[in-house]
């Protein structure tokens, strides 16, 4: 065996890294789109990830257009930037926000009028607002399995919609969309939300093809667990708040971190991102190479998980 090693396989095995590490550096090297007065719409910017995008895409020089339900909080991050444009080298914008709720779609025209008065046009939407859930299925309400879809599914498909018209009459763009780990594989106790996350990268996969041909990139950006407050905002299965700052969240990646691996994605016309821990991304290969191996984990997690809510 040792034999085979070193006199066959070894030579292709380095080949084959070098042919990776040469892919990986020319793969850098692709033209970098720069952000300077490029318009970004964030959706979700009042906190976590979201606010997190908003610093990153400010600084590089971004005009960007706020988005949220809650205007207050809105606002502070506006202040926050336009208070910190004296600070930074590069030219900087005052951030506009627009108010609405992702979940009702009725009010998607309005929105999308407002966003687009902002500055007349839109170079990259990030749909990165979200809610999460917790809850065995047989104790949930459909009603909470369907508002979950509305924020995380219809809303951003609704926004994307409604805003590709204006991209397609310029012919440029960039549409993105933070989905999670959670869109590739489904684990016990987050029905609503991998579902709704399944539900994001087929839908965005679906419309990386279709609108291809007009030069407008869609970049699905998938990361495991980050130190926000998406557990403590998560829903539960009779629809009341969770509330609990989990243990998996509370040790999760800095935000501004991933906010940073967000904005190269854009930069470099990424069109699939994982930004995930060994343990989830290797998860992720399970489900598709190993099945019958993944659904036992996944049920012995089940068990585990439903003893000790029993104890
Ligand atoms: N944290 C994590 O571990 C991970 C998060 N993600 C994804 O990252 C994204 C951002 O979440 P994160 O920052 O972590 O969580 P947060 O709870 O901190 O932020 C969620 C944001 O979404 C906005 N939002 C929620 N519901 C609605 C709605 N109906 N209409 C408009 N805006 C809404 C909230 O704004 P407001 O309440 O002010 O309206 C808030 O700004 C989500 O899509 C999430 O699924 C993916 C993988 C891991
Ligand atoms: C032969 C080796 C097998 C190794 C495979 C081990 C499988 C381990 C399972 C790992 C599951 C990881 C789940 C990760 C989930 C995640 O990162 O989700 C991100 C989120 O969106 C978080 O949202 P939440 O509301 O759930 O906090």
């Amino acid at each position: 065996m040792e034999r085979v090693l070193t006199g066959g396989m070894m030579p292709l095995m380095l080949a084959s890294v070098g042919v990776l590490v040469l892919y990986r550096v020319l793969a850098r090297l692709r033209s970098v789109v720069s952000l300077q007065d490029a318009v970004v719409v964030i959706t979700g910017a009042s906190s976590g990830l979201g606010k997190e995008c908003a610093r990153a895409f400010h600084a590089a020089g971004a005009r960007l257009v706020l988005c949220g339900r809650d205007a207050g909080r809105l606002q502070e991050v506006a202040q926050e930037l336009t208070a910190r444009s004296a600070d930074t080298q590069k030219k900087t914008h005052p951030p506009c926000t627009v108010i609405f709720d992702l979940a009702n779609t009725d009010t998607m025209d309005r929105a999308v009028e407002q966003i687009l008065k902002c500055h007349g046009r839109v170079d990259v939407l990030i749909n990165n607002a979200g809610v999460s859930y917790r809850g065995n299925i047989l104790d949930t309400d459909l009603s909470v399995q369907r508002s979950v879809m509305e924020t995380n599914y219809f809303g951003p498909i609704a926004l994307t919609q409604a805003l590709l018209p204006a991209m397609v009459k310029q012919r440029s763009g960039h549409i993105v969309v933070i989905s999670s780990v959670q869109g590739k594989i489904a684990i016990p106790y987050r029905s609503a939300y991998a579902a709704s996350k399944h539900a994001t990268q087929a839908y965005f996969d679906c419309l990386r093809a279709e609108i291809d041909h007009y030069g407008i990139p869609v970049t699905v950006i998938s990361p495991g667990y980050i130190r926000t407050n998406l557990s403590v905002n998560a829903v539960t299965g009779d629809g009341s708040k969770y509330g609990v700052l989990d243990k998996t969240t509370a040790t999760g990646r800095d935000p501004g971190d991933v906010a940073l691996a967000v904005l190269r994605a854009v930069r470099q016309r990424s069109k699939d991102v994982v930004l995930a821990e060994p343990l989830p991304t290797l998860a992720v290969y399970l489900r598709t190479l190993w099945p019958t191996l993944f659904f036992r984990l996944m049920a012995s997690r089940a068990h585990k998980e439903q003893k000790r809510k029993e104890e």
